[in-house]
């Protein structure tokens, strides 16, 4: 019943579009043989407004030209192009001023849906593109870009530039990611190393660049990257970093893609950071649960630190003035979720254990074999509302089939940069492979 309705709705809906469709681009500088599609301004428009156009009207073309789409906001159009030929693949996006008839070219923050071989876009009311990918799976097709939402209007503040966005959206809600703070020395390390030796499978972690030097048993790429200065402070200008700061002289980041790869791996991330980088990624778009751990007193922890014997006596004062620091700064309310005392190793770690276990009943990742060959993006997107509908040609064996699939925006998480979480995926039409309500 649900689809006969939908379909109804969506033809009558095909028609108003037709009227209210632009042609954009003869004055903008393409070559006539690219087909652009514009989507209108949905920003602002209080009433539902959603589209179906025919399949062949709406597919974007991925021939070797590559594909682009330009979508209006306000004054602004923004085109997204990408292509691949042969080895070679790129993503671009330029921002055309409608008020200065100029192009500009944004700064583009976030990991990008590379290799882009054709794509579809709608805009969404938060001020985000949803691109839809074509030639990928269902798991890998869908990605935004924020274009007009408060993240990038703040990066537009700080960088003095325009900004754009990009963050992959993922289907479902996968558990939370682990942020791990407290002062040098207080067993973080053990602890985490003791998680991850027991369940190797379901917990992983993030990585971090730091500009300090290895310690003697210390691999690169295992326990941190280790990195240079200049090439980490390009790297953070360039928004390759979820968080970063300066710790005991050095400095130490987590990167976007650090914590991607264990997600995408379906592992729970563990980040172990400090107290100033738990507070960004508190203001960032990571959903996460936040736990300190601190020492039984002052004097043990320095026991500790010494028997290590990481550190140099010089270094071991630093650590020991910023712990202090460190201890006062967990009390601030609203940061920490849980705060664990480590005396006695083994009921610290079984408290530890209790506590992650408690909030592991989050969804499975999903996983799907159906590749989304070609598709077109429509919204019905209302104050109560936020469904998508995506028409699109599909194949899970060797038979391509045209099918509907519904997105469910209205419980995004997260965002740029980073990842948007907690997307639903309905099949309207005829999908099989058991996609049915996912
Ligand atoms: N903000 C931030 N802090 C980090 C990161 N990686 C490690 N740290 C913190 O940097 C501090 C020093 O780490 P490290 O040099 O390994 O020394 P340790 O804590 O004595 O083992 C610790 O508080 C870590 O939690 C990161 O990516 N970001
Ligand atoms: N509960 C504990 N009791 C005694 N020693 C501990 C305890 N937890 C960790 N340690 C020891 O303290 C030292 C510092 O631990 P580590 O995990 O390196 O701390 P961090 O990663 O927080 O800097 C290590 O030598 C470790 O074996």
């Amino acid at each position: 019943m649900a689809v006969a309705r939908l379909h109804a709705e969506n033809r009558q809906i095909i028609n108003l579009r037709a009227l209210r469709q632009i042609k954009v681009g003869s004055d903008l500088g393409f070559r006539g043989k690219d087909r652009i599609r514009s989507s209108t301004n949905l920003m602002g428009e209080e009433a539902p407004e959603y589209v179906l156009n025919s399949f062949e009207l709406a597919a974007c073309d991925s021939e070797s030209t590559g594909c682009r789409t330009a979508t209006t906001v306000g004054n602004k159009m923004y085109v997204v192009e990408g292509s691949e030929d042969g080895s070679k693949s790129w993503i671009n996006v330029k921002i055309f001023d409608k008020l200065t008839r100029s192009w500009v070219f944004p700064t583009v923050l976030g990991i990008k849906p590379v290799p882009l071989k054709g794509h579809s876009a709608l805009l969404l009311k938060n001020g985000q593109l949803l691109i839809v990918k074509m030639d990928s799976t269902l798991d890998g097709c869908i990605w935004f870009l924020e274009v007009d939402s408060p993240f990038v209007k703040e990066q537009k503040k700080i960088l003095g530039t325009e900004v754009v966005a990009w963050s992959k959206g993922v289907i479902g809600n996968a558990p939370k990611p682990i942020v791990i703070s407290g002062p040098s020395g207080v067993g973080k390390g053990t602890l985490i190393n003791k998680l991850m030796k027991e369940f190797p499978s379901r917990y992983g972690f993030s990585v971090s660049h730091t500009t300090r030097a290895p310690r003697e048993k210390e691999l690169d790429g295992v326990h941190y990257h280790f990195t240079e200065r200049s090439i980490m402070e390009k790297d953070i200008r360039d928004g390759k970093f979820l968080e970063f700061a300066s710790v005991h002289g050095n400095l130490y980041g987590t990167s976007i893609e650090a914590v991607e790869v264990v997600t995408d791996s379906g592992k729970r991330c563990i980040l172990d950071i400090d107290v100033q980088g738990a507070r960004s990624v508190r203001a960032s778009s990571l959903d996460a649960i936040f736990i300190f751990i601190t020492p039984p007193s002052f004097e043990e922890l320095e026991k500790r630190l010494r028997a290590r014997g990481t550190e140099t006596e010089e270094q071991v004062q630093k650590r020991l003035r910023n712990a202090r620091a460190e201890l006062d700064e967990a009390k601030y309310p609203g940061l920490f979720n849980h705060i664990l005392v480590n005396d006695d190793l083994e009921s610290c770690y079984e408290n530890l254990e209790k506590l992650l276990a408690s909030d592991e009943t989050a969804d499975p990742l999903y996983q799907s074999s159906v590749k989304i060959l070609k598709a077109h993006v429509s919204g019905m997107e209302s104050k109560a509302d936020h469904r998508t509908l995506i028409h699109c040609s599909t194949s899970s064996t060797n038979a391509a089939t045209h099918s509907l699939l519904m997105l469910d925006t209205s419980s995004l998480k997260g965002g740029a940069p980073g990842r948007t979480r907690g997307l639903r995926v309905y099949a309207l039409g005829s999908l099989g492979d058991g996609l049915n309500g996912i």
